[in-house]
């Protein structure tokens, strides 16, 4: 199997665990796009009665055209599961995310998410984090500034780009990527880069995922708490 299939075994083999009646936070990505394909099926075959929070403007416009119903977070009170991918996760379910630049509203829903699942394939599985590189997201006034804050630190900070033009996240932000390689201190860089004036969020996801499905080539398997399906 090539990464994109395996990408499709963990997305139909997450749509398993959404029940009826749940309100589900959909990721963004390409595996998540998989998983919002399965789900539109269900809802289509099954009538499977879910309500979709989405976590940025492009997996919005996916569910809606296929009939998945879907609210703002701030209509509802609670989200029960979460299903986002990830850049990389390590052996403590500790990840980066913001490949996709979703990061900022993709933490916002993991918070809100009594449980939360991963979905990746197995290329993603990493030892330690950090070679992806680190994205960082910052409001756009002033950003020439924290990017040469984080160049002082030796993060060797790189603009986000779309064509020529700085990548614009659905929050109108821009994202820095952080590119200096395996991070030796997790929690310590979390901790410095949020507190930096400027800084909304940054990809280092933490204590954040209860379940991981990783798409091996002889199958699915799930890590970490199994939640009922
Ligand atoms: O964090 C993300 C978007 O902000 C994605 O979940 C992450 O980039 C993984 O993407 P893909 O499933 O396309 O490999």
């Amino acid at each position: 199997m090539d990464q994109n299939e395996l990408k499709a075994l963990v997305g139909q083999a997450a749509v398993k665990y959404i029940e009826d009646g749940m309100i589900v936070g959909l990721g963004t990505g390409s595996t998540v796009r998989y998983l919002v394909d399965a789900l539109g099926e269900r809802v289509k075959n099954e009538g499977l009665n879910i309500i979709g929070v989405t976590t940025s403007n492009r997996t919005t416009e996916q569910a809606t055209s296929l009939g998945i119903t879907i609210k703002d977070l701030d209509e509802v009170d609670h989200v029960d599961l979460t299903i986002d991918g990830a850049d990389e996760v390590d052996p403590n379910f500790f990840g980066i995310k913001g490949g996709g630049g979703a990061l900022l509203w993709e933490k916002i829903v993991n918070n809100a998410s009594t449980k939360n699942m991963w979905i990746v394939d197995e290329s993603k599985l990493v030892d330690q984090l950090g070679d992806f590189g680190l994205p960082v997201e910052v409001i756009p006034f002033g950003a020439s500034h924290v990017f040469s804050a984080l160049e002082a630190k030796g993060y060797q900070p790189e603009w986000r780009m779309d064509g020529d033009q700085k990548y614009r996240t659905d929050e109108g932000n821009l994202i820095i990527d952080l590119r200096f390689g395996k991070i030796a201190d997790l929690e310590q860089l979390a901790n410095e880069l949020i507190q930096m004036v400027g800084v909304v969020e940054h990809g280092l996801f933490l204590h954040r995922v209860d379940t991981v499905i990783v798409g091996r080539q002889d199958g699915p398997e799930v890590l970490g708490r199994e939640l009922s399906k």
